[in-house]
């Protein structure tokens, strides 16, 4: 996931392969509440992995349940056959209203028929959320639930610690209009007072999002309790109802993340070789009221191919087609929707959204905003959005071949391309559907890059959005951007360059560790890389032979030479004299080039070591010369090895770097020295803090995105 304060996505040109998607976020929050309510264990499976899922688990443990980690996407839930270990909780929700509803519900009849008080909050924005109609609905049955700041939101109150008879006889009138979790709630939790009789819930106003109740009664069933459904008026729970453990229960993927996928197969181009975009682990017998959203990604023209379990999208008609549409049923996917009208050959009106207003965000107010940023022309009203794409028809996304204006050179700020498209800072209001649809801007005909805010906020329902993208999609590599950090030895280098890369979410490539491994692999076999043995053309040929051959891996923060742990071993001082030897030999460079070029990988690189912006990425739109005293330098190092408890005297590395300097300046092939279009900063007297601030400074300033 990339905890970072934004996310700058180039333009991307194509894409073309496998994904596998997170489980359903609302599968997964009703299994696990189910699973806890019932009579046995239950296995979950596939379950999702979110902010979402975990604020439900979190809660349900602060509940008494137990709950055991079985796997990386497993756990089992040791159901408490509806009685309450707990008496007396607080539980914050954060913004999970597939967590706040249906606890409420549960809670509330629990608190009133067994005696207990509850307290359930969230975050701010969860208090906006209303949950009024279900609070009312709750009341009726006789529940104490109280709304501690406004009535008709969180936080609240749930019982009072005392045990009061349950209204069961009259139908529980709820209103359907604002949102269906409310019916949800009562249907998962009122299958635990139906000892007695049937419980009757009846629709007060016309149902919503109908879809998401059939999910609802789909795993009621699986949890053994039928409902009998008269229409979308009236709900039986018969007598006698009572939940029980399936045993095993598989989540399938989450249709509404599906959707992002599906418009990506409808939008980009396909990367050559490949046949579109397939999805697995959800498919068109879903139980998931979004995966209607086939459907209307195929009226806009995506070609999508079904099976039970997995989809294919090819782009079919393009530019897509503009649509006017009820989405009345596909409230989440339809934003991807939205998105993809900006891709359309005219308006496209999507209708029956007023729910949109009340969920993360208002979000009709932050697609019309963030599509207005993107050059469209939108209108908006209390249940609708329209949107016109930037200046009319959109005439295609990159097709691959070179970027205009040199690659990845920067645009002027507040630039607009070709078709009116502009380069914009997307605003993501906390919402994780704002941030996912609004990376598909990114196929965008002008080949602007565009910067999501806040990307963190996908961890709600699919913390890996951002990698499972790119790891599907292609972009020339002249496109994405790699700034250069190159210097001599022990200038910090490595430490600015790691500290830029996790700032900007880039890769990192440190080409020295290439070097060193190459002199500690030659050490390993014998071969020696001492500098006359060096100067003889064959022993020169076979070290460029063992450079090509090398076995080498890299994990987060290890090195691996041959399976072997060499993290350590590399930073001796003796690996970098040897590594200094070795980089001189030209068919060594050679060797290693294509190894250096496939570290650019979206969305960016950072790459630290002699000849980044002379010689492997010579369009670099930054190149920095980092240099340090001598001196300062020896104390830096001194200091280092001090540290890790490696004995040192000063004046030894003094010498020794001012050798290595010397060396890797003065060599023919490579040498080092400032690219000419390089900055300069000597950071002898900045600590390592200024040093990034001023490095993140010159980037920023060449990117064109506006501030907001
Ligand atoms: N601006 C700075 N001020 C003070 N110390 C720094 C600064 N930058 C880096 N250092 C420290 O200097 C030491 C050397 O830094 P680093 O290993 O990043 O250098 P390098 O240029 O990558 O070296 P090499 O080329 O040998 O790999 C580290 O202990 C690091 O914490
Ligand atoms: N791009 C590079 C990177 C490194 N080298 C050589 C010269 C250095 O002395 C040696 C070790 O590098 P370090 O890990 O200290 O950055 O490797 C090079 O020639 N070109």
């Amino acid at each position: 996931m990339y905890s970072i304060p934004s996310l700058d996505l180039p333009p991307l040109a194509t894409a073309g392969g496998r994904v596998r998607l997170p489980g359903s976020k609302s599968i997964s929050n009703r299994v696990l509440l189910l699973a806890a309510l019932s009579e046995g264990p239950t296995q979950v499976d596939d379950l999702l992995d979110s902010d979402d899922t975990r604020v439900m688990l979190d809660a349900l443990r602060a509940l008494g349940c137990q709950i055991d980690t079985t796997g990386p996407q497993s756990v089992r839930v040791q159901g408490m056959g509806g009685r309450l270990a707990v008496r007396e909780a607080a539980l914050f929700l954060g913004n999970a209203g597939t967590a706040m509803r249906p606890l409420t519900a549960a809670l509330a009849l629990m608190a009133t028929a067994q005696g207990a008080r509850f307290e359930l909050s969230g975050v701010p924005r969860m208090h906006e959320r209303p949950i009024g109609d279900l609070v009312d609905a709750l009341r009726q049955l006789g529940c104490p639930v109280q709304c501690l700041h406004n009535e008709g939101y969180p936080p609240l109150r749930i019982g009072d610690g005392q045990v009061h008879p349950l209204r069961l006889d009259a139908p529980i009138r709820v209103r359907g209009d604002v949102s269906s979790q409310f019916l949800t709630a009562l249907l998962l939790a009122l299958p635990l007072v139906a000892q007695h009789g049937d419980v009757v819930i009846e629709m007060a106003t016309e149902l919503i999002s109908k879809p998401y109740i059939e999910i609802t009664l789909n795993l009621l069933e699986r949890f053994g309790v039928r409902v009998q459904r008269d229409g979308w008026d009236r709900f039986t729970i018969a007598r006698g109802s009572r939940y029980t453990s399936p045993g095993r229960i598989a989540v399938e993927a989450d249709a509404s993340s599906a959707s992002y996928f599906i418009a990506l197969g409808a939008i980009a181009a396909p990367t050559p070789g490949t046949d579109g975009i397939a999805i697995d682990g959800i498919g068109l017998s879903s139980i998931q009221g979004d995966i209607r959203f086939v459907e209307a990604a195929r009226l806009m023209g995506a070609d999508i191919v079904g099976e039970d379990n997995a989809l294919r999208v090819r782009r079919g008609a393009w530019p897509l087609k503009a649509i006017d549409l009820d989405c009345n049923h596909i409230p989440d996917a339809a934003m991807t929707l939205a998105v993809m009208a900006l891709y359309a050959d005219g308006t496209t009106t999507l209708r029956n959204i007023a729910s949109w207003r009340v969920k993360e965000t208002d979000r009709i107010a932050a697609m019309a905003t963030e599509c207005r940023q993107l050059g469209a022309t939108v209108e908006e009203g209390a249940d609708f959005i329209r949107i016109t794409p930037p200046r009319g028809p959109a005439a295609g996304p990159p097709q691959g071949g070179t970027a205009p204006s040199g690659g990845s050179e920067p645009h002027e700020v507040g630039s607009v391309g070709a078709h009116g498209w502009r380069q914009a800072t997307i605003h993501t209001y906390d919402d994780h559907r704002v941030a996912m649809c609004f990376s598909l801007a990114a196929f965008n005909p002008a080949q602007l890059p565009v910067r999501i805010d806040d990307p963190k906020c996908v961890g709600k329902t699919f913390p890996d959005y951002f990698e499972t993208l790119f790891s599907v999609c292609r972009t020339p590599a002249e496109r994405i951007p790699v700034i250069c950090i190159d210097g001599p030895t022990a200038s910090g280098k490595g430490t600015l360059a790691a500290e830029v890369a996790s700032t900007l979410g880039y890769h990192l490539l440190d080409s020295g560790a290439l070097y060193r491994l190459v002199g500690l692999a030659a050490e390993r076999e014998g071969l020696s890389t001492t500098e006359a043995d060096l100067r003889d053309p064959a022993h020169a040929e076979r070290m460029g032979e063992l450079a090509a051959r090398l076995d080498v891996r890299f994990t987060p923060g290890k090195t691996w030479l041959e399976g072997e742990d060499v993290t350590e071993a590399l930073r001796a001082e003796a690996a970098g004299m040897a590594a200094s030897r070795v980089s001189a030999v030209p068919q060594v460079r050679a060797a290693l080039l294509d190894l250096q070029l496939n570290f650019r990988h979206l969305p960016g690189l950072v790459a630290d070591g002699r000849d980044m912006g002379t010689v492997i990425f010579p369009g670099a739109p930054l190149k920095v010369y980092l240099t340090a005293s001598a001196e300062q330098r020896a104390l830096r190092r001194h200091k280092q090895l001090i540290s890790k408890g490696i004995p040192a005297i000063l004046a030894d590395l003094l010498a020794d770097l001012q050798a290595r300097d010397a060396r890797d300046m003065n060599r023919t092939h490579a040498p080092l020295k400032p690219a000419e279009d390089a900055v300069l900063l000597d950071n002898s007297h900045l600590d390592i803090e200024q040093s990034v601030a001023r490095v993140l400074d010159w980037w920023h300033g060449k990117q064109a995105f506006p501030v907001r």
